[in-house]
């Protein structure tokens, strides 16, 4: 947890070993390192070269070799004309045909090199447009395995549309910048730089005057091209927190509907986005939109542009004008002018464009600030090994699992929220292939222990064990692998009920065990009833099925992974009375012979566990069966008595029966 506060890059220190693997006692919580909106690292063109593998390498040695030769021919061709307007004025030619011929003959050479160097160019650009892909396709999948990596809290902090513009539009950005503009701006520079030279050998002295210019022009227009780079990286801000606001909204359509919240949800990504209906004039107000901020940025990009282009070609009478003067000194010939005039211009398209280039570049620097802080952002869970030998020494991934669940002196506050106490000092035994019920007050900490068992987060202070291993020293994937998890409200992928089942499921499974896993689950009738039966498609997280039936295909799933350690949190949502009968159904089935840790919130459930542990004020308060519990703990009894589920379920008489002396002659209605 220490690592939260240093930077990605910073070298491990030997406090961070002490906090190794298996250490009972980890250091104090710490924020999550990042603010979501600011994390940010310094952005680097070397890093994103780094992104290049070898076929890359290759493709952009090629493509370098295609730019030489494409620019070469670019430039050369004026000077061949050159040669041609020198023939029509030389006076030691006296004969048209004899002209004609030698200005044929420069001429259809120019030609030639131009074609050339035309599908030199195409060449480059298409092979530099397969570089891209391929490391915009790299950056994507690496990303998106980073983002896979990280641990629970870092998706406490970052919300999912944040995290999709990194993927989608940030990553769009840097491929433009490798593909296009980082090529395109060395093109430029070089085919500059070679002009000038070429200017420089047809004349010093007009060279001279272009160069002074040129400098000149650069130096004023820096000024407007970071600002236009500053501009770029706020547009890509804004534009991210409107996308993180759409994303969450079209994933929770069903809330935003059912609380006629459309209208809230439009105003507040218009809000970000500033919708120009509402904008009487065109002039943005004062407040930070996109619509404001690519107002202004589209004033200061053409100012850029027409102020490069403008004084750039301005410039070009002037130099033409003393080139005139030279000619007339035969300082050059005609045909030098000539040729200088075309490398002024192409020195005017090329600084016009490498502008263009540089603020791309910008930009696509701004995001991949972003993208890289992620890319190298070390997951909190599991710490990163300091080297193999640690690995191999620090993480242990026993044969089997038994299922015997300890905490001891167990302490742990939210990284998002460290000083608030979750768990305080809580101690609890669970022996293998019972079942233990979780109760207790709303907010109490019993779906943090389910969190913490599955090792989301890690604890501040105590230690956990299963099979007397430490949580913090068992193989992740293998730990995650022998627990079950049931959710209150499952999450069902967009996918058919055959794939859900099979979610997580690393064997292969034949039709007769999925078949026996969702007849155990009390899902195989309501799945064979549906028109495509297993291949039936649950939607968007599972929206065609109902409660129960995810319940109880999220049971039948867990089963299927043949887990150890079940965690299942209960439903508080009302179910109809047969889907709750099917789901307790399920759950008696699939508790035998499993360590069962349950939020439990019906009695039927509380009544049948092994051990009830009664929690309150983020500690536990008792520990015991239903009828001590009953007898001797005040705090059970007063959940008991307020068990919403129960009351449904259990008359005032039965009540009486069920708790005598707790619940009073005039105590009608609890
Ligand atoms: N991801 C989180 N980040 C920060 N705080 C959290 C997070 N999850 C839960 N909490 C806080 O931790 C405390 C315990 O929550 P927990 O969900 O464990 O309670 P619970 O006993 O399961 O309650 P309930 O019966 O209402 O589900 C609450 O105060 C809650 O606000």
């Amino acid at each position: 947890m220490i690592e939260a506060e240093k930077s990605s890059n910073d070298p491990p220190t030997s406090e961070d070993s002490n906090q190794g693997h298996g250490s009972p006692t980890s250091s104090l919580p710490s924020k999550v390192d990042d603010n979501a909106a600011l994390a940010y690292s310094k952005p680097s063109v070397r890093k994103l070269f780094h992104l290049m593998d070898k076929p890359e390498k290759l493709m952009q040695l090629v493509s370098f070799v295609l730019m030489i030769g494409s620019e070469a021919a670019n430039l050369i061709t004026p000077l061949i004309v050159a040669n041609a307007y020198d023939v029509l004025v030389d006076p030691t030619i006296s004969n048209d045909e004899e002209r004609m011929t030698a200005i044929s003959y420069y001429m259809i050479l120019a030609i030639i090199i131009s074609i050339a160097g035309i599908i030199a160019g195409f060449l480059r650009v298409t092979v530099q447009g397969v570089v891209g892909e391929r490391v915009v396709a790299r950056l994507r999948c690496r990303l998106y395995k980073q983002i896979l990596k990280q641990e629970i809290a870092f998706f406490d902090e970052h919300k999912s549309g944040e995290l999709v513009s990194r993927l989608g539009s940030d990553t769009t950005l840097l491929q433009s910048v490798v593909s296009q503009s980082l090529p395109d701006f060395f093109t430029q520079t070089i085919k500059a730089i070679t002009a000038m030279i070429l200017m420089f050998y047809l004349s010093v002295k007009l060279a001279g005057l272009a160069l002074g210019g040129v400098v000149l022009i650069f130096l004023l227009s820096a000024p407007m091209g970071k600002l236009l780079g500053q501009l770029s990286k706020q547009y890509q801000d804004i534009l991210g927190q409107a996308q993180t606001h759409s994303t969450e909204a079209i994933g929770s359509m069903r809330t935003v509907q059912a609380f006629a919240a459309e209208r809230k949800e439009e105003t507040r990504y218009n809000n970000k986005i500033g919708n120009p209906d509402d904008i009487p004039l065109w002039w943005p107000p004062n407040e930070r939109t996109t619509y404001r901020v690519g107002f202004f940025k589209s004033m200061v990009q053409s100012g850029f542009f027409s102020f490069v282009f403008g004084a750039g070609f301005g410039f070009l009478n002037v130099t033409l004008w003393y080139g005139f003067y030279l000619v007339l000194q035969d300082e050059m010939t005609l045909g030098d002018l000539t040729a200088f005039n075309s490398y002024i211009i192409s020195i005017g398209f090329a600084m016009g464009q490498m502008a263009g280039s540089i603020a791309k570049v910008f930009e696509g620097l701004g995001a991949s600030g972003r993208v890289f802080h992620l890319l190298e952002r070390v997951p909190q869970i599991p710490k990163t090994p300091l080297s193999d030998e640690e690995k191999l020494d620090a993480i242990i991934k026993p044969q089997t699992m038994v299922g015997h669940v300890k905490l001891e002196g167990v302490s742990f506050s939210y990284p998002s929220r460290p000083n608030q106490p979750v768990l305080e000092d809580v101690t609890l035994t669970i022996p293998a292939n019972t079942t233990t019920a979780l109760v207790g007050s709303s907010g109490a900490g019993k779906s943090t222990i389910v969190s913490l068992l599955q090792r989301f987060y890690d604890i501040n202070k105590g230690k956990i064990t299963i099979d007397d291993h430490d949580l913090q020293s068992l193989d992740l994937v293998w730990l995650r692998q022998h627990i079950g998890y049931v959710q209150q409200e499952p999450t069902l992928f967009g996918l058919t009920i055959r794939e859900n089942m099979l979610y997580g499921v690393e064997r292969d499974v034949t039709q007769e065990e999925l078949e026996a896993a969702s007849k155990d689950a009390h899902a195989h009738d309501f799945i064979i009833d549906m028109p495509e039966g297993y291949e039936t498609l649950v939607g968007e997280r599972g929206v065609k099925l109902s409660g129960g039936q995810k319940q109880r295909v999220a049971i039948a799933r867990a089963l299927l992974t043949n887990c150890r350690i079940l965690l299942l949190d209960e439903a508080t949502s009302a179910l109809d009375a047969e889907s709750e009968h099917l789901v307790q159904q399920a759950i008696d089935k699939a508790v035998v012979g499993r360590t069962v840790i349950v939020v439990a919130h019906r009695l039927s459930t509380i009544r049948q566990a092994d051990q009830i542990v009664v929690m309150d004020n983020h500690r536990v308060v008792d520990v015991g069966v239903h009828d001590d519990l009953l007898e001797k703990c005040p705090k059970y009894q007063d959940l008991i008595k307020r068990q919403s589920i129960m009351m449904r379920n259990v008359s005032q008489s039965g009540l009486k029966k069920l708790l005598p002396g707790v619940i009073d002659e005039d105590d009608e209605d609890v």
